[in-house]
């Protein structure tokens, strides 16, 4: 006879149980937080065993190294992946079911180590551990980055354990399974993929049938402390601060692990909290989304933990060298750039003319570079040819203005990346960490 309870387990109602002596279990009932990060198994006639989630020593800061922590599975692992890629960050991953990996592009070769390399004198020199190794441009100190592939709530369980130094993941994940922790560092909230909301929803029919928003679900005369508003969820830690901070009473929750959207049909819920995205799979079931229930608006973010960014070797660099080839290349995706030609007397009178069209300012302004020919034994430039950046949704309405000042040979290219001087997410990132 062994597991009485299993506080993190599914299926599990988010109340006191009144099978569990208050005073033997204290953190089952007076935090859900807790639920998340410990488990407490009994044995009979033993005293209570804690399962901690992550580094049990809680020594975290004694390894070596620098690890990144990404999805291993789910719809987030490969536009992870893809965004690294886009950003020369491939991840070199010796088959699926490893999940320690690296990213070449970081990979210091041997002989790049004679400059600064602590280790390059020492007759112990490891070539292996060399060439796996990233330089920290500030102290010439050596780190190896490794990338580590979690389930996405892993992820942020490992960066508050210590055992993760950076990750990508949900916002949704990061705030469900962070719980707000200090520690957790929103580096980049925005990387344009894994775009969702977390929300509540009510069936369409029966006694919400004409209930259409939240402040009407909470003054239903339905709810009362025996018959509660049930609500299933995965999100057992945002749910119920949501329910909390908007002032509903007597809610309970109860939580599964997948195809939520079943639970009022079957009985087991009156509503639900849960991911939409296209809204398909509530509209299919029968739900609705309601006004004042979208608890989170969620893209894919890069987090990094605050004491790893302070304390170890080589964080703050490759954050920063991340966060570049992200601004930039995410930048770039929403822009073309456009070359024409145009007739004119100089290249002043030519960039009045572009300068005049509201979709033509680019970045910074146009370039106006002159095209020269031969006319009459003499170089001359009746041409000059313009170079402008314009957003991808524009582009049709400035190849019009642009032909309606005179430009003609409109050629339009993607744009890799476009880096700023410096990104302002660096500057508030060191801000933030007091920097
Ligand atoms: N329908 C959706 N559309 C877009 N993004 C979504 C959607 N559902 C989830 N996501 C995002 O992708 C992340 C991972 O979701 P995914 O469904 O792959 O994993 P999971 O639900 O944790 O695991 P599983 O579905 O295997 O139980 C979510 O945390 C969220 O940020
Ligand atoms: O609004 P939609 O585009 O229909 O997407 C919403 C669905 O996507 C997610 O489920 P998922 O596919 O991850 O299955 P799961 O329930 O097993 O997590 C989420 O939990 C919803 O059920
Ligand atoms: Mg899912």
């Amino acid at each position: 006879m062994s597991t009485l309870v299993e506080m993190s387990a599914v299926r599990t109602v988010l109340q006191c149980p009144s099978s569990i002596a208050p005073s033997q279990t204290p953190s089952l009932c007076s935090s859900i937080r807790v639920s998340v990060k410990v488990s407490v198994f009994r044995c009979s006639g033993a005293s209570p065993v804690t399962v901690v989630n992550g580094n049990v020593d809680k020594k975290p800061y004694e390894r070596n190294g620098v690890r990144l922590g990404l999805p291993s599975k789910g719809r987030m692992a490969t536009d992870t992946l893809d965004l690294l890629k886009d950003c020369q960050l491939s991840v070199k991953q010796v088959n699926p079911r490893q999940y320690v990996a690296e990213i070449p592009q970081w990979k210091i070769q041997p002989g790049v180590l004679a400059l600064g390399c602590p280790y390059v004198a020492s007759p112990l020199l490891d070539l292996n551990h060399c060439r796996c190794s990233r330089m920290n441009a500030d102290s010439g100190y050596l780190t190896n980055l490794e990338v580590w592939f979690q389930r996405p709530k892993d992820v942020v369980r490992k960066l508050v354990s210590g055992d993760l130094d950076l990750g990508i993941v949900g916002l949704d994940t990061l705030n469900e399974y962070g719980q707000g922790d200090e520690d957790l560092i929103l580096v980049h909230e925005a990387l344009d993929y894994g775009d969702c909301r977390l929300s509540l929803a009510i069936p369409k029919y029966g006694i919400f049938e004409n209930i259409n928003s939240l402040e009407e679900l909470a003054q239903m005369s339905q709810w009362t402390p025996e018959r509660p508003l049930r609500v299933a969820t995965g999100f057992t830690y945002l749910g119920p601060k949501f329910m909390k901070e908007n002032g509903l009473k007597h809610v309970t929750f109860s939580t599964a692990d997948g195809a939520l959207e079943a639970a009022p049909a079957m009985g087991i819920a009156d509503a639900i909290v849960d991911l939409v995205s296209s809204g398909t799979t509530l509209r299919e079931n029968n739900l609705k989304e309601i006004e004042g229930g979208v608890i989170l608006e969620s893209q894919a973010v890069l987090v990094a933990s605050r004491r790893s960014l302070i304390q170890r070797k080589g964080v703050l660099d490759i954050t920063h060298e991340m966060l570049e080839r992200f601004e930039a290349h995410l930048r770039a995706a929403g822009q073309f750039t456009l070359t024409a030609n145009m007739r004119g007397s100089s290249a002043d009178e030519v960039a009045e003319r572009v300068l005049s069209q509201t979709s033509l300012s680019g970045l910074q302004g146009p370039t106006v570079s002159p095209v020269f020919c031969r006319r009459d034994g003499k170089v001359a430039a009746d041409y000059y040819a313009i170079v402008i950046c314009v957003p991808k949704k524009e582009l049709y309405k400035s190849v019009q203005q642009l032909r309606s000042i005179g430009g003609s040979g409109v050629l339009v290219s993607p744009l890799t990346y476009i880096f700023d001087e410096e990104t302002p997410r660096w500057r508030q990132l060191l801000s933030n960490l007091g920097l």
